[in-house]
């Protein structure tokens, strides 16, 4: 055997071993899960809750060893001091805890990433595994040790691994996000062991790994302050629920399955928004200035009446005089309870003052039992229940915010700030869809009304008291088991949230996704630059430690609402609390790809930061002038099919996009749709035809909608006339960054400034 065989020998036993060793911790997870389902359904309830929790532990522990089955190893480092360690997706250990292979988030792995010629951090040789399935294919090794090292070596900026990351970035696009375990560069693995504490906020160029390295992030601390995290969770947030799914499949590939993923449209529980703001309407409702508007919104809502109100009960004349209103609403308002709460306050206050006008018309001291009944008859009286409205009206957050919204008079009072023009373009009819930008003005009256909050608090209450009981058994069978031997993977307190006794049995995730006043332990904010100020202090809310990652690139903004600056983003929100990271190296798009878009950024005075791709792709730009504009669709269903036929597979890989300004999107799409079936046969087309719409390996869409995503190539319209449409520069800069292999631009329009070298 050759020397290069030795070696994928030596590797393949280790491999084979890892994955017996899986095996092997798998069967005992199914066997100790049989084992307790076999119990049946007999015990006491604290035996049939305790038995229920230790199935959920078992196959979580199944589903986790599952999931890591793709490149269970993919990296091996020789130490100077002559030892070996295995790199992979989880940490393994034997029968006697000795370690077989090292989790990539432990400290031990650290050097995988980082080490460098110049900082070889005690490694010798860092070693690529290259695998397909169980089997070893190939290694890339690094000598590290300066003694062996070359000057090209020695370049602490040159990529790791750069055979397993070029061939990585070379593979089809499958539409869902791999994730990048094997391969991580060193200036994503500073950024993904940041600290937790404070909001790191990552700026970066298209394609340079800001949502791969925010999602390994959240990987990362949850393995790294998984008891703080767990409890508390995470929350991460994308831009629209196609992007969710793109990267649905990277945390639970790396083992994580308890992150809580959703848009700003979606963050609110019972609350959906479907509809979008116009550019101006987002940007006048994401001002700051709403927080004030909303709170003047629910003052309101507590008025003193102008005159007095007169009635009668059991024959006496009784009298709701302003003045008493006004003393009880500033004592209501003095507890600092939220609008709806305050209210039981001010209710109770003002009917004992009218029953104490009851008991001096009536001329003597009332029993406590008469008392009780007065105040009942008060309560139900329809005169005191229409007055006591009028004066502290209950609300929910949706009525206000439809109020403020819809009625001309509402939004004047409460927004005096807004010139009549910004009030009408906010303006619309009642009960209209709820848009993304609504979502934080009914987060805030949520917030200054309480009214969901109550019940979630009542619960919390009451899970507490449970929970204390719960530890304290969770407590004794850690002790009874570890008495008996028994390895019980997991802390008393997490074993305690299983044993809680009541209602369905939630995990943390499931809990925080259905609790408006949930606070989270750490929140990830994808394409972060969209935000608007109203949105970010919504999240803030979310997160009181502000332990954040926040990703984007304000080069790419397109909402009127987002940010140019992160500094005048985060500033009102976060204060000095935030840091700044960048990447700058693009692994998506080829060198002439990236250049080109860095000169249209550059020219249209974008806010874009440095951008140098990872590789070159030959003749990666292909523009198609046409002479004649009613050519145009005909030309890009042509060249979409050609590059269907070239890169599309039945298997699912391969992506094209054609993306386009938004008028141009429906004709593009029917020229499309009616050329593939001559070009790909009728059972191909028909398959493409009936994907949905966010698996579509051949797609037509709107700069907007390829925001976060990517394809093998993209057939770019009319470049001209995206810039020139609703997003501007930047939606152009966004299109051109897509694809991975190809971009062919199709016009009969010149081409911008800068396109061309
Ligand atoms: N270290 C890496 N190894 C392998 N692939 C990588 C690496 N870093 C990034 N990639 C790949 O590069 C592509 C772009 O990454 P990602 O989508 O995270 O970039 P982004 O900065 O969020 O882009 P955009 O600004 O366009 O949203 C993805 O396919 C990702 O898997």
């Amino acid at each position: 055997m050759t020397g290069r065989q030795d070696e994928l020998a030596h590797e393949q036993a280790v491999v084979d071993e890892l994955y017996a060793r899986l095996d092997e911790l798998r069967s005992r997870a199914r066997g100790r899960l049989r084992a307790v389902r076999r119990e049946g359904p007999s015990g006491s309830p604290q035996n049939r809750s305790e038995r229920d929790a230790f199935a959920t532990l078992y196959e979580d522990r199944a589903a986790q060893l599952d999931a890591v089955e793709d490149r269970l190893a993919f990296g091996r480092l020789d130490l100077d001091e002559g030892t070996v360690r295995y790199v992979g997706r989880i940490g393994l250990t034997d029968d006697e805890q000795r370690s077989m292979l090292t989790d990539w988030r432990a400290p031990a792995a650290e050097a995988f990433y980082r080490a460098t010629a110049l900082r070889p951090a005690g490694v010798r040789r860092r070693r690529h595994l290259v695998t397909a399935g169980r089997k070893v294919t190939g290694v890339e090794d690094e000598l590290l040790d300066l003694t062996g090292a070359d000057d090209g070596d020695l370049d602490a900026s040159s990529l790791s691994g750069e055979g397993a990351l070029l061939a990585a970035l070379a593979t089809r696009r499958t539409g869902r996000m791999s994730d990048i375990v094997a391969t991580i560069q060193a200036e994503q693995d500073r950024i993904i062991r940041s600290d937790l504490a404070g909001a790191l906020v990552v700026q970066g160029g298209p394609g340079t790994g800001k949502t791969a390295v925010a999602l390994h992030r959240a990987a990362y601390l949850l393995y790294a302050h998984r008891r703080t995290l767990e409890k508390a969770g995470v929350l991460l947030v994308g831009p629209s629920r196609s992007f969710l799914r793109y990267i649905d499949q990277v945390l639970p590939s790396l083992g994580e399955t308890g992150v809580v993923s959703t848009t700003l449209g979606d963050l609110i529980p019972g609350i959906t928004a479907t509809a979008v703001d116009e550019g101006e309407a987002a940007e006048i409702k994401g001002r700051l200035l709403w927080a004030d508007v909303v709170r003047r919104a629910v003052r309101a809502r507590e008025r003193v009446p102008e005159r007095e109100v007169r009635f009668r009960l059991d024959g006496h004349s009784l009298v709701i005089r302003p003045r008493d209103v006004r003393d009880a609403i500033a004592r209501a308002r003095r507890t600092h309870k939220p609008h709806n709460e305050a209210r039981t306050g001010f209710v109770r206050d003002m009917l004992a003052r009218l029953a104490e006008q009851y008991q001096r018309a009536d001329g003597g001291t009332l029993t406590p039992e008469d008392r009780a009944v007065v105040l009942e008859d008060l309560r139900s009286l329809r005169e005191v229940r229409v007055a006591l409205n009028l004066a502290w009206f209950p609300i929910s957050p949706k009525k206000l915010v439809d109020d403020l919204l819809s009625r001309p008079h509402r939004l004047a009072e409460a927004a005096p700030e807004l010139t009549a023009a910004e009030r009408a373009a906010v303006l619309r009819a009642p009960w209209a869809p709820w848009t993304e930008s609504d979502v934080p003005l009914l987060d805030e009256a949520a917030e200054l009304l309480g009214e969901d909050d109550a019940v979630a608090r009542a619960e919390q209450q009451s899970r507490a008291a449970e929970r204390a009981e719960a530890l304290a058994h969770a407590r004794s069978v850690i002790a009874s088991g570890a008495a008996a031997g028994a390895m019980i993977p997991v802390d008393a307190e997490t074993l305690a949230e299983r044993f809680a006794t009541t209602g369905p049995r939630l995990t943390t995730a499931e809990r925080a996704a259905a609790d408006r006043a949930w606070t989270y332990g750490h929140v990830v904010v994808d394409e972060a630059q969209e935000l608007s100020p109203m949105a970010w202090r919504m999240l803030a809310r979310r997160v009181p430690t502000r332990s954040m990652t926040i990703v984007g690139d304000v080069a790419q903004t397109s909402s009127r609402a987002g940010a140019r600056s992160w500094s005048a983003a985060l500033t009102p929100v976060l204060g000095s609390g935030w840091r700044l990271e960048e990447l700058t190296v693009s692994y998506r798009t080829p060198a002439e790809v990236a250049d080109a878009a860095q000169r249209i950024a550059k020219a249209a005075g974008l806010p874009a930061s440095p951008l140098t791709a990872a590789r070159e792709v030959p003749g990666a730009i292909v523009d198609v002038p046409v002479a004649d504009a009613a050519e145009v669709a005909a030309r890009v269903a042509e060249r979409a099919v050609a590059l269907a036929t070239e890169l599309v597979g039945p298997d699912g890989a391969g992506r094209i996009a054609v993306v386009a300004s938004d008028p141009a999107v429906a004709a593009l799409r029917q020229a499309v749709g009616a050329a593939l079936p001559a070009a790909l046969g009728e059972a191909e087309a028909a398959r493409l035809a009936d994907q949905r719409r966010e698996d579509e390996q051949v797609t037509v869409l709107a700069p907007r909608d390829v925001k976060g995503l990517e394809y093998d190539a993209v057939v770019l319209v009319e470049p001209t006339d995206i810039a020139h449409g609703p997003g501007g520069w930047s939606d152009l800069y966004v299109a051109m960054t897509r694809p991975t292999q190809r971009l062919v631009v199709v016009r009969a329009t010149p081409l911008p400034d800068g396109f061309t070298g």
